[in-house]
């Protein structure tokens, strides 16, 4: 009998939220009820958004996340194995709905948001423990905060004793981080208000980015990146203290929506396939990709597949 060992590039630990959309000319009062314009729904959550644009460009990768065993959950269930990722390690509970995330859009654009992270809450160690092998044999495991830290901080902790890559995206952001998550994680990814929150320096630049990177290092991780929208990203590493300024295409942003999900996960592709390119040129590529996502609508219908993409960035 042979013995089957999982090998991923890529093992996402984290949550899968379903959108619902609703376009209003305003948003309601309280106690208020208005017509609305125009619904969808749509695939959203951290993790799993992370992991499709990680597949998109040809990682093989896995989703380790909890649904709820109804019909939201059945059609990710859909949405992932149409994207090519591995379902083996994801489950669906009667004890919680999937996650969910009602949406209201005015006519100006302003939005007011309701998150019910439902399922995503009920991942547990014993989760973990049947993925426990998929994580230690893979190439990169994958972590975002919404889902419980205790247990992203157990898979970070799981794949980097074993000696796999770790990626940490601290998002959303919290200004009471487990010191531990600096220790087990080998490229730590925060945006401008991430940065800010965990550091107390007001990130708006590239300058303030350097500060709060170098402080971000000093709390044990082995890189750092800072992203800042239109703005690229600062990467600062242990081995290399002065930080590399890696700016972005000039685009024409249509939706910026879901643009650093599309970063962490580009990033953890290239980590993966391409261990040998150093980290600049990695975050330069990671950066190419999610600037094309900023050119087009929606979230992970915006992540841009390897067959669309120009060859020199493979
Ligand atoms: N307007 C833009 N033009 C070009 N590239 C962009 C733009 N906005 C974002 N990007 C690309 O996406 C990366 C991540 O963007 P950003 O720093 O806005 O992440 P974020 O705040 O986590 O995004 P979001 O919360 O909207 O998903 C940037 O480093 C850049 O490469
Ligand atoms: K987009």
């Amino acid at each position: 009998m042979t013995c089957l060992t999982p090998s991923f590039d890529v093992v996402v630990v984290g949550s899968c939220m379903t959108d619902l959309v609703s376009y209003t000319e305003r948003l309601p009062k309280p106690g208020e009820t208005v017509r609305g314009k125009k619904f969808l729904t749509g695939f959203g959550g951290k993790g799993a958004n992370q992991c499709i644009q990680a597949a998109r460009l040809g990682a093989k990768t896995a989703m380790v996340c909890k649904l709820g065993n109804d019909s939201f959950g059945n059609d990710y269930v859909e949405n992932f194995k149409t994207n090519g990722v591995s379902t083996d390690y994801l489950s669906q509970t009667e004890e919680a709905r999937t996650g969910v995330a009602p949406i209201m859009v005015n006519d100006e654009g302003q939005n007011a948001i309701v998150i019910v992270a439902g399922a995503n809450l009920l991942l547990n160690s014993n989760d973990l423990r049947k993925a426990s092998k998929a994580i230690i044999h893979s190439k990169v495991v994958l972590g975002q905060l919404e889902i419980r830290p205790d247990i992203i901080l157990e898979a970070l902790r799981m794949a980097h004793k074993n000696g796999v890559k770790t990626v940490f995206n601290s998002a959303p952001a919290v200004a009471d981080l487990d010191p531990e998550f600096y220790q087990v994680t080998d490229v730590f990814c925060c945006n401008e208000s991430e940065a800010t929150i965990l550091t107390d320096i007001e990130v708006t630049s590239v300058e303030d980015a350097e500060m709060a990177n170098s402080i971000l290092l000093d709390k044990g991780c082995k890189s750092v990146i800072t992203t800042l929208g239109a703005g690229g990203c600062v990467l600062t590493t242990q081995e290399n203290r002065t930080p590399i300024h890696v700016p972005t295409r000039k685009v024409k942003a249509l939706d910026t929506t879901g643009a650093g999900d599309s970063f962490v996960g580009a990033l953890a592709f290239y980590i993966a396939q391409y261990p040998h390119l150093q980290l600049d040129e990695i975050t330069r590529r990671a950066s190419h990709i999610a600037s094309m996502s900023v050119e087009a609508h929606g979230t992970q219908g915006s992540y841009v597949s390897r067959n669309n993409l120009p060859e020199d960035l493979f």
